[in-house]
């Protein structure tokens, strides 16, 4: 059946993990421009907090399931777009002006294009309006170098959003500016703190043409195209700790991403103190940070555990924390941390957070080893 309605534009928000796509979207969130605008977001990580850091009311954000979208989901992002087409053909829904799918930092767009652009069902009821791709101005020239999936997303972008410039100093912006014209010779750059970048403009990229992005862009769409058989394999784990803590392991798509990357999550469920809070981040920084390639966190603390606390760690840079006036859920006020790691063990990060946390860990001297304390007591914890 050929929908009655005009297609609506799909926008893909993409940018490498901890870039500012949320706080993008965030601001975009409240434009009048992007009213009757429906937002999937896909968190990478089993236990989701993406869906609590966005500001949007509930009603029109759709979370999709645990899974990368280029990976495992791609099939829920196709069916929730067929869904939400026939929900406006019926009238359930009121026509939507856009849809926004914010990715995984680890996404490959290409697969994600392909599924809206290459899919036939798809394609009668909606187009392709625009990749913006959010560009994080401190760590952006590391991650491009370190990061295939960071270059893909650049050299897809239409629009090419450049955060945190303010953290930045004039040489490495300029440097970055450069890396990023020659991945992509067209999109424009928008830095991320003008107004221009809250603004629904940002958006209206006109149809995507993949003939304007650099050769390599068509081949991987193509690649995709030939390649909608492939196999990802997803193995997720969880266990069950002694004390009831729940450790969830999820290891990403290894053909996709790389054997060492991983994505975990930690639960506690009582409040930490901050003092021990601090002590385990800035080890953990300090010491990983460059195999901590994003940490997401909102935590309860015991100096105020009726207002938590949302951590960002992007690499080496920790975001200054952020106090909520409430839980974002008044049931669940549960301590969730999500890791995404490269080759950092993820019983290294366990055992630390344990150590410091204050759960006794006889058994395994290492723990000791961590305080790097003299006087510790063998066998007592700290
Ligand atoms: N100073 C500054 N901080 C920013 C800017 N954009 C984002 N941040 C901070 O960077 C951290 C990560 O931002 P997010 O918006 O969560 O990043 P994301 O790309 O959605 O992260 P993932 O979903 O994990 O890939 C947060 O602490 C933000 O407050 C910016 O332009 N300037």
């Amino acid at each position: 059946m050929v929908s009655p309605l005009p297609a609506v534009p799909v926008s893909i928000l993409t940018g490498f993990l901890g870039a500012g796509k949320t706080t993008l979207l965030n601001r975009l969130l409240k434009d009048p421009d992007l009213s009757d605008t429906a937002v999937i977001i896909n968190e990478f990580g089993d236990v989701s907090i993406d869906h609590l850091l966005v500001e949007a009311s509930s009603d029109g954000v759709i979370e999709l399931s645990d899974g990368c979208l280029c990976c495992t989901v791609r099939g829920e992002l196709v069916d929730t777009l067929a869904d939400l087409m026939d929900r406006m053909q019926t009238g359930r829904i009121k026509p939507l002006k856009r849809v926004v799918i914010e990715t995984t930092g680890l996404a490959d767009p290409a697969p994600v294009l392909q599924s809206v652009i290459g899919n036939p069902v798809i394609a009668q009821s909606f187009r392709l309006d625009g990749v913006v791709t959010v560009v994080d101005a401190v760590n952006g020239l590391q991650t491009l170098a370190n990061h295939e999936e960071a270059l893909k997303q650049v050299a897809v972008a239409d629009r090419i959003v450049i955060s945190k410039a303010g953290l930045a100093d004039q040489a490495q912006l300029e440097e970055l500016r450069s890396r990023l014209r020659a991945l992509n010779p067209r999109a424009p750059f928008v830095d991320g703190d003008s107004p221009e970048a809250g603004k629904g403009a940002l958006f209206a990229c006109g149809l995507y043409d993949p003939a304007s992005k650099i050769a390599d862009v068509g081949r991987w769409l193509q690649d995709e195209a030939d390649h909608d058989h492939h196999h990802h394999d997803h193995e997720h784990h969880v266990h069950h700790h002694p004390d009831g803590d729940h450790h969830h392991h999820h290891h990403h798509d290894v053909t996709r991403h790389g054997q060492d990357i991983r994505s975990f999550s930690i639960t506690h469920d009582r409040p930490i103190e901050p003092m021990a809070l601090d002590m385990f981040i800035d080890l953990l920084r300090s010491a990983h940070g460059e195999k901590l390639l994003r940490m997401k966190a909102i935590v309860s603390v015991s100096d105020n555990p009726e207002r938590p606390l949302v951590l960002h760690g992007v690499q080496n840079v920790f975001h200054t924390p952020e106090r909520l006036s409430a839980w974002p859920d008044p049931v669940d006020r549960r301590t969730r941390m999500v890791l995404i790691t490269k080759g950092l063990s993820e019983a290294f990060v366990h055992d630390l957070f344990d150590a410091f946390t204050g759960k006794p860990r006889i058994d395994r001297p290492d723990a000791q080893a961590l305080s790097d304390n003299p006087l510790v007591v063998p066998g007592m914890k700290f």
